[in-house]
């Protein structure tokens, strides 16, 4: 609702109250409407504030309400109404002013905001643009550049920058209400014709078609196929050529096709699972909100290399007391070295002074005797991580969390190794660790409920997505990406090129398709993992293993000392070793030819949408056996793992959301063709849980957890 109350006898005060982020629901639209009536009605009123309850002004339009049938008086009209208002309205913004929040604020004739609010217009990450006139009032008030830049990103700024870029008028440190109950009634009387910003002519450019122009290369370069940021640029474009009254026809035009679109429902879906995700269970019947982390004050690193490095920086960087242990004294001194520059570095962008106080080095195991949690991040290797949990727990006090960031590892084969199993968890970093958002938080059998509830709660402390997961090889993300590259190598076997194969995937919105990032990350991780599983038979290039189809490319490459970018070749050939730009390389061509005539395959014609079907509905597939399995609670965890960790398109949703968009039939449908031409390749067999679902009706993704309680319960 919004209450009306007045102050100071003449200072009509419209608080929003919506919690938790006062969205502009049918309710409180019309409590705008109601109150702002009112107020000018009253001849007492001189001047209005508009505020938000409990230091929030308002987190924008309802999301929630979106898709469902509209009601209540819409967004556009309602601003008019108070910039159309004969008696001053300022906005009083604390803590957040987004989205359909600032556009409020942007009919407002004032706006004050608190030195720690941030403002926004962060549509375009929901897929829509700000068509509550935000895309046309904006650029009048700060220019086409500034606003481009704004609309086109979403960022938020603070309050300073508002400033400095003209959105608001002043900031204060003090109470914002009182300053801008002040504020009105010091211009209460003055004209307001020069504060109505739809009346306002937008600046001119003289360089116009060379702005938009450039700024619709960059969004259509970082957009990956995303449609709104492009829609927000032409939204802008009409600000910038067209009269206010057409521009705003011209952004309800954008908006109705965005509105319904696909990509609007998956970012809008990828919003709410992040969050979701923070509201874990586990089979157990372990969950968030009746488990209760311990506070971590201090905590220890186990072995700095590029991934301890990442992981200290990102403690330092919470305030958290760290001892960052490396037992070599050389790759101590680098590792030092290397953390501080990280911390300066992003200190410099922040702004603020490094947190190098925070961490403590050393070379000796003993010196973690009095930290609440112990990150171990040594190589991946399980006789050495099972080493440094022996010695943890002879030098750890009682209680201490020992926690193991490895990528697939086995959390109860280490646990083991410890006498308090129950404090262990495996806390899955991804590269590089102080700077991407996701975390796989992964539980074993024997881990206390309190120990994922910790790791949960202090990935959320260092800035973190995490996601809890069960214990199983690959744990979710590397589980589900192990068939995907299976497929990409499959497809070269029987005629593709890796270009080819990466070509359909980027144009689906992957970074990078799946040969350009295994050059990324390294052939010889993989080469690694599939030795340890004795899937490597030197000298034995034969298609299969364990009985099932396996296709040996990947270790040939890396027998030949082809590891990737950081060798200097490949899936690709590079300039020289460490160099990004990936180019065809003829010599891997010829390899696959001969290799196919070795093994009597004859190449044949494959299309795009062959590359696609079997990557991405392999992956797909094994995302529902780890919701059969569960060692994924929900369809949203998958996702996010998927679109933080693994660079899925975002306005794609995930892959199970994908799953659901395609539609489960035709999914079922082409997993059993594709099962049927390969038989030897099992990851292609349609899962029970994805018949389940289809044999149900295909229930809509939020209602899969139904059909997911019934087959757990059946088990
Ligand atoms: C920064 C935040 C605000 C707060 O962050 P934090 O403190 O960390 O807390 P969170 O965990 O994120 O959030 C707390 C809970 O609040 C929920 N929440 C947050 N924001 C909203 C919201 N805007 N609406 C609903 N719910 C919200 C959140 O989900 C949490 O609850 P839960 O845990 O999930 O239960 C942060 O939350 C944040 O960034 N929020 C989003 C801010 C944002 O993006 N705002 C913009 C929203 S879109 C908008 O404003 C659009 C405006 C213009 C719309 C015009 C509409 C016109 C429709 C025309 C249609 C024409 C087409 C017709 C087609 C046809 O022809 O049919």
């Amino acid at each position: 609702m919004a209450q009306y109350t007045r102050i100071s006898g003449s200072v009509g005060l419209i608080t929003l109250k919506n919690p938790p982020v006062n969205a502009l629901s049918a309710v409180v639209r019309q409590g705008i409407v109601d109150s702002v009536e009112r107020a000018l009605g009253e001849p007492e009123v001189k001047c209005l504030v508009i505020c938000g309850q409990s230091g929030k002004f308002c987190g924008g339009a309802d999301i929630r309400e979106f898709g469902k049938k509209m009601t209540g008086p819409p967004l556009i009209p309602v601003f008019h109404a108070i910039e159309a208002a004969a008696k001053p309205v300022v906005a009083a913004i604390e803590g957040i002013a987004l989205g359909g929040g600032l556009e409020l604020a942007l009919g407002c004739h004032y706006r004050i905001a608190h030195s720690k609010a941030k403002l926004g217009l962060p549509e375009v990450t929901l897929g829509l643009l700000p068509a509550a006139a935000g895309s046309q009032r904006l650029p009048r008030l700060i220019g086409v550049p500034a606003a481009l830049d704004l609309i086109t990103t979403g960022r938020h700024v603070t309050a300073a920058e508002a400033l400095q870029l003209g959105i608001v008028d002043q900031v204060t440190d003090h109470n914002t209400v009182d300053a801008a109950v002040k504020f009105a009634l010091s211009v209460a009387g003055q004209s307001l014709d020069a504060r109505r910003i739809s009346t306002f002519p937008c600046p001119r450019l003289s360089n116009l078609d060379a702005v938009f122009e450039a700024a619709m290369q960059k969004v259509r370069q970082a957009a990956r196929g995303a449609i709104a940021p492009v829609a927000c640029v032409q939204a802008v474009r009409a600000a910038a050529t067209l009269p206010y009254a057409q521009g705003l026809e011209r952004e309800k035009e954008l908006m109705a096709t965005l509105f319904t679109s696909g990509q609007a429902r998956a970012l809008q879906y990828s919003f709410f699972a992040q969050r979701a995700v923070g509201r874990w269970s586990m089979p157990s019947g372990a969950r968030w909100d009746t488990s209760k982390p311990k506070p971590i004050r201090k905590a220890a690193v186990i072995g700095l290399g590029t991934m301890g490095r990442g992981i200290t920086v990102g403690l330092a960087q919470a305030g958290l007391s760290v001892v960052a242990v490396e037992t070599q004294e050389k790759q101590l001194m680098e590792a030092k070295q290397a953390v501080s520059g990280m911390l300066e570095r992003g200190a410099k962008k922040r702004g603020v002074s490094p947190p190098l106080g925070n961490i403590s080095y050393s070379s000796n195991i003993k010196t973690v005797g009095d930290v609440d949690l112990v990150i171990e991040a040594v190589f991946e290797d399980m006789a050495l991580k099972k080493e440094v949990f022996q010695q943890l727990s002879a030098v750890c006090r009682p209680g201490t969390f020992l926690c193991t960031n490895t990528s697939g590892l086995d959390i109860d084969d280490l646990a083991s190794q410890t006498p308090n199993p129950e404090l262990v968890v495996g806390m899955h970093f991804f590269a590089p660790a102080h700077v991407m958002k996701l975390l796989e938080v992964v539980y074993g059998p024997r881990s206390s409920p309190q120990a994922v509830a910790t790791a949960m709660q202090l990935g959320k402390v260092i800035g973190k997505v995490s996601v809890a997961v069960g214990n199983c090889q690959g744990f979710v993300g590397n589980r589900m990406l192990s068939p995907y590259l299976s497929q990409a190598n499959f497809l070269l076997e029987e005629g593709a090129t890796p270009e080819f194969v990466d070509q359909v995937l980027e144009e689906f919105g992957f970074a990078m398709g799946a040969f350009r990032m295994s050059d990324l990350s390294g052939l010889d991780v993989g080469w690694r993992v599939r030795k340890a599983a004795g899937l490597v038979v030197p000298g034995k290039p034969a298609r299969m293993r364990q009985g099932c189809r396996y296709s040996p490319l990947g270790d040939l490459l890396c027998e030949q000392g082809r590891f990737g970018q950081k060798t200097g070749s490949g899936w690709y050939q590079y300039d020289k070793p460490g160099s990004r730009v990936a180019k065809p390389d003829p010599w891997l061509h010829s390899f696959l030819e001969e290799y196919r005539a070795r093994h009597g395959l004859v190449a044949r014609r494959i299309d795009h949408q062959e590359v696609l079907e079997r990557c991405l509905y392999s992956l797909i597939n094994e995302g529902f056996r780890i919701l059969e399995e569960g060692i994924a609670a929900g369809p949203e965890d998958i996702d996010v793992i998927y679109v933080l960790g693994y660079s899925w398109p975002r306005h794609r949703g995930g892959p199970m959301f994908y799953a659901d968009m395609v539609g489960l039939t035709r999914v079922l449908e082409r997993l059993e063709f594709y099962h049927q031409a390969h038989p030897d390749v099992p990851s292609l067999q349609p899962c029970n849980l994805l018949r389940k679902l289809v044999a149900s009706g295909t229930p809509p993704i939020h209602r899969w957890r139904e059909v997911i309680k019934k087959v757990h319960s059946q088990l």
